[in-house]
C-alpha cells in the first residue's frame, strides 16, 4: 500500500508554505539572518509542537515564521517543501501564504513575493510539479488590512490563482470579509475560505453564501448539520480535509475519531491535503497512510480521492489532462 499511495499521483489543494518551515531550514535561517531561537535545538523544537488547539499552534506557527526575512529564505523555504513533496508523489499544490503574517513584522511584500514566485519557476521548471497561489487574509486582523494587502498586491494578480482566509477561525465569522472576497471574484480570482475547522458548521455555510468560496478548507464541522451535509453533497462543494492536522490541533483524539469515512459514504467531495506537514506530523504520504491504516481504505478509494483533488486544483487545463492520464495509470496497474 505505502509503494502505491508514493506512486499515486497527488494534488494537495490545502498547504500553508509557512506551515512547512521543518526545524532544521528554521535554524539554517536564523544562523543566516542572526536571529535568536527560543529553541537549544531541534529536539526542544519538536518537543513545543504538541498542541491543545488551533491557537495553541498558531502561536508557534507565527512565531516560527519570523526568521523568514528576504526573499532567498522565502525561495528556500518553498523548494525545500517542494522536493519533499515531489518524493512523495505530490505532482500539484495549491499553495497558502500569509503576507499580513510578514508585513506586520516588517518584511515587504515584494519580498514574499519575490522568493516564493521564483521557486514556483523553478519547481514548475525542475520538478514536473505544478503549483497554485493562494494569498490568505488573516480573519483576526482587521477586515480594512485585508482590503490594502489585495490591492496593494496589484502587480501580482496575474500570478494568484485564490484569495483565502485562514488563522484564529472562533468569533471570527467568515461574513466580515464579504467585501473583499467580493472585490476578488471582480479580479477575476477563486475564492476559498477555511471553515469549520474548529469553528461551527454555520461558518461554512456563511463562507458559501457571503464570500462566494468554491472549496471549503476542513469543513469537517459540518457533520453537526445535517442540512448543509446535504447541500455540500448537491453541490458537490470540494473540502480539503486535512486529518492529522485535525487530530493535532486536538479537534479529534486519533484518526480512527475522525469523521473522514462518514463524510465519504455521505457523497461529500472529500480530498487530503497536509495543511502544516512540519507542525503536524507529516506530509501528504503521512496523511494518505494514516487514513489507510485508521480506516481500511483500499486502493479505489485513493484512487478516487486522487481525482477529485487534480479536478479541483487550480492548474492549466492540460496539466489536469496529463496528471488525470498519470492517475488512470496508476488505475490500471492497481488490480482494483
Ligand atoms: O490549520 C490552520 N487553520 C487556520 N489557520 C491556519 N494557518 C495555518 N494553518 C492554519
Ligand atoms: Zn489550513
Amino acid at each position: 500500500m505505502r509503494d502505491f499511495l508514493q506512486r499515486l499521483p497527488k494534488a494537495e489543494l490545502h498547504l500553508h508554505i509557512e506551515g512547512t518551515l521543518e526545524p532544521e531550514l528554521m535554524f539554517r535561517l536564523a544562523e543566516r539572518n542572526h536571529i535568536a531561537l527560543p529553541y537549544a535545538d531541534i529536539d526542544e523544537v519538536t518537543e513545543a509542537y504538541r498542541f491543545r488547539h488551533l491557537q495553541e499552534f498558531l502561536d508557534l506557527y507565527y512565531q516560527g515564521m519570523d526568521v523568514l526575512r528576504t526573499p532567498r529564505d522565502f525561495h528556500d523555504l518553498a523548494m525545500d517543501y517542494f522536493v519533499r513533496a515531489r518524493n512523495e508523489g505530490v505532482m500539484h499544490i495549491d499553495m497558502h501564504f500569509d503576507p499580513q503574517a510578514h508585513m506586520q513584522r516588517g518584511v515587504p511584500l515584494a519580498s514574499v513575493m519575490q522568493g516564493l514566485l521564483s521557486a514556483v519557476r523553478h519547481a514548475e521548471r525542475t520538478l514536473d510539479l505544478s503549483v497554485g497561489l493562494i494569498m490568505a487574509f488573516l480573519r483576526d486582523r482587521p477586515v480594512a488590512e485585508a482590503a490594502a494587502l489585495l490591492e496593494q498586491a496589484r502587480d501580482y494578480w496575474p500570478y494568484l490563482s485564490a484569495v483565502g482566509l485562514d488563522s484564529a477561525e472562533r468569533g471570527y465569522p467568515p461574513g466580515r470579509f464579504a467585501d473583499v472576497f467580493a472585490r476578488a471574484g471582480e479580479l477575476g480570482l477563486a475564492r476559498v475560505a477555511h471553515a469549520g475547522e474548529e469553528g461551527p458548521a454555520a461558518y461554512v455555510r456563511e463562507a458559501l453564501d457571503e464570500l462566494g468560496v468554491e472549496r471549503i478548507d476542513h469543513g469537517v464541522q459540518c457533520m453537526a448539520d445535517e442540512a448543509l451535509v446535504e447541500r455540500l453533497r448537491r453541490e458537490q462543494t470540494v473540502l480539503t480535509v486535512c486529518p492529522l492536522s485535525n487530530v493535532s490541533l486536538g479537534i479529534y483524539a486519533a484518526v480512527t475519531e475522525h469523521p473522514l469515512p462518514a463524510m465519504w459514504e455521505a457523497g461529500l467531495n472529500v480530498t487530503l491535503s497536509s495543511d502544516d506537514p512540519a507542525y503536524f506530523g507529516g506530509g501528504m504520504l503521512s496523511n494518505h497512510l494514516a487514513c489507510a491504516e485508521a480506516f481500511g481504505w483500499g486502493k479505489s478509494t485513493f484512487l478516487s480521492l486522487g481525482r477529485s483533488a487534480i479536478s479541483a486544483g487550480f492548474m492549466p487545463e492540460a496539466r489536469r489532462q496529463t496528471l488525470l492520464g498519470r492517475l488512470a495509470e496508476q488505475e490500471g496497474g492497481s488490480g482494483t
